[in-house]
C-alpha cells in the first residue's frame, strides 16, 4: 500500500476548490516533502472541469504529488482517505430561502457522513467548509459515528479568525503575526462573536492586551465585531461570489495547525463538537434504539459543532477552559448557541424526510 497521504477535496471544481488544490499540492498543509495523493471529487456534470484541474496539477511538476485522481463516484472519492476537505455543496439559487439551502446541503452531508464511515479510514480528519458549515459538520459526524469519532470532524471558522486577526493588526499598526489569542465563538454566520478581549498584540517587542494596543474599547465592542461578522456578505456583494482564496488559505491554516499543533501560550479558533464547555450543548452516547440502520444499539449524538478557542498537540485539539466571560460576551454566545440549536433541529428534520 502507498505511504502517501490520501487527501480528498470535494467540490474540487468549484471556486474554493480551484485555490485549495494548489495550496495543498505545493505543501502548504502537509509540507513540501510529504508525498500526497490528491483525490478531486465533484458531481458528474463537472467532469471536464475536474479533468482540467487534474491536468494543471500534473503540469505543476511537483515532486511530492504522487497522484491526482479526478472522480465523480463517492466510493472512489472516500476510499482510504486520511484527510478530507469538504467544500462541495449546492450553491444558493434564485428564489431559494436559507432553509431550502440548509435542507439540500445537510442531506449531502448525511450521505457523505455515511460514505466516510463506509470507505474512509477510522482516523480520517475532516474539515467541512461548505455552508452552513457548523451544521453540515454536525450532520456529517452524526452519520459517520459508527466508525469515526466525532472529534475528527470540524468546521471552518478559521476564515473569521483570520479576518479578526487582520482587523486588529490593521488597527494596532502591526503585522498579523504580532496578534494572538483572538477568539471567534459560535457559528460561521452573522451571529458569530469575534472576541478580542483575551487577545494580545506585540508592539515594539512588548506584549499588550489587544484593547490597550488598539486604544479604542468602543471599536472592539462594535465596529470590530460587525466588520468581521459581515465580511463574507460584503465580499459577496462586491464580487457577486463568495470569498474563495481567503477561504482556501484559511482551510489550509486550519488543517496545518490541526496536524502540527499550536505554539505554547497560543490558541486558535476552530469549530469542533462541544464537550459542554461554556454552556454549549455537548454530545451523548447512549445504549438504546439506533438512529441509523448501521449503528446497532449505540445512539451517538455529537455535541453542537461550535467555534471555540482551542490548543492543539499531537494532532488532538483541546478546548481552552476557564476563560472569563463578561455579560456582553455571555449574551453574544447565548445568541449563537440558540441559532445553532435551531439549525440543528431543522437539519435533523431534513435528514429524516
Ligand atoms: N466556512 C467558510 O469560511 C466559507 C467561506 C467561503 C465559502 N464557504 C462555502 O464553501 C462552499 C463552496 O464555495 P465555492 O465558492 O467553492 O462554491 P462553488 O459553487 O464555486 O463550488 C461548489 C462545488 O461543489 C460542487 N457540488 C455540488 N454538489 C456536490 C456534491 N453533492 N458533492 C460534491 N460536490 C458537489 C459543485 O458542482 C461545485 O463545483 C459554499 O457552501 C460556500 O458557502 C464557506
Ligand atoms: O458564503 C457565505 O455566506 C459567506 C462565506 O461563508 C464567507 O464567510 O466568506
Amino acid at each position: 500500500m502507498s505511504t502517501a497521504l490520501r487527501v480528498l477535496i470535494t467540490g474540487a471544481a468549484g471556486q474554493i476548490g480551484y485555490s485549495l488544490v494548489l495550496q495543498i499540492a505545493k505543501g502548504d498543509v502537509f509540507g513540501r516533502d510529504t508525498p500526497i495523493e490528491l483525490v478531486l471529487f465533484d458531481i458528474p456534470l463537472m467532469t471536464n472541469a475536474l479533468e482540467s484541474i487534474q491536468m494543471e496539477l500534473i503540469d505543476c511538476a511537483l515532486s511530492n504529488l504522487i497522484g491526482v485522481e479526478a472522480v465523480t463516484s463517492e466510493k472512489e472519492a472516500f476510499t482510504n482517505v486520511d484527510f478530507a476537505f469538504l467544500a462541495g455543496s449546492m450553491p444558493r439559487k434564485e428564489g431559494m430561502e436559507r432553509n431550502d439551502l440548509l435542507a439540500a446541503n445537510v442531506r449531502i452531508f448525511k450521505s457523505q457522513g455515511k460514505d466516510l464511515a463506509e470507505f474512509a479510514k477510522p482516523t480520517t480528519k475532516v474539515l467541512v467548509v461548505s455552508n452552513p458549515a457548523n451544521t453540515n459538520a454536525f450532520i456529517c459526524a452524526k452519520y459517520a459515528a459508527r466508525k469515526i469519532p466525532a472529534r475528527n470532524f470540524s468546521a471552518l471558522t478559521r476564515l473569521d479568525h483570520n479576518r479578526a486577526v487582520a482587523q486588529i493588526a490593521l488597527k494596532a499598526g502591526v503585522t498579523a503575526d504580532k496578534v494572538k489569542n483572538v477568539i471567534v465563538w459560535g457559528n460561521h454566520s452573522n451571529t458569530q462573536f469575534p472576541d478580542a478581549s483575551h487577545a494580545t498584540v506585540t508592539k515594539n517587542g512588548v506584549e499588550h492586551k489587544a484593547p490597550f494596543a488598539v486604544g479604542d474599547s468602543n471599536w472592539i465592542e462594535n465596529e470590530f465585531i460587525t466588520t468581521v461578522r459581515d465580511r463574507g456578505g460584503v465580499i459577496i456583494e462586491k464580487r457577486k461570489a463568495c470569498s474563495a482564496f481567503s477561504a482556501a488559505k484559511a482551510a489550509c491554516d486550519h488543517m496545518y495547525d490541526w496536524i502540527t499543533g499550536t505554539p505554547l501560550g497560543s490558541f486558535i479558533s476552530m469549530s469542533v463538537p462541544s464537550d459542554g464547555s461554556y454552556g454549549v450543548p455537548e454530545g451523548k452516547i447512549e445504549k438504546g434504539m439506533s438512529w441509523t440502520s448501521f449503528s446497532g444499539l449505540v445512539f451517538s449524538f455529537p455535541g453542537l459543532v461550535f467555534s471555540f478557542p482551542v490548543t492543539i498537540s499531537d494532532g488532538e485539539w483541546t478546548i481552552v477552559k476557564g476563560l472569563e466571560l463578561n455579560e456582553f460576551a455571555k449574551e453574544k454566545i447565548a445568541l449563537t448557541i440558540e441559532e445553532l440549536l435551531n439549525e440543528r433541529d431543522e437539519a435533523l428534520g431534513a435528514c429524516e424526510e
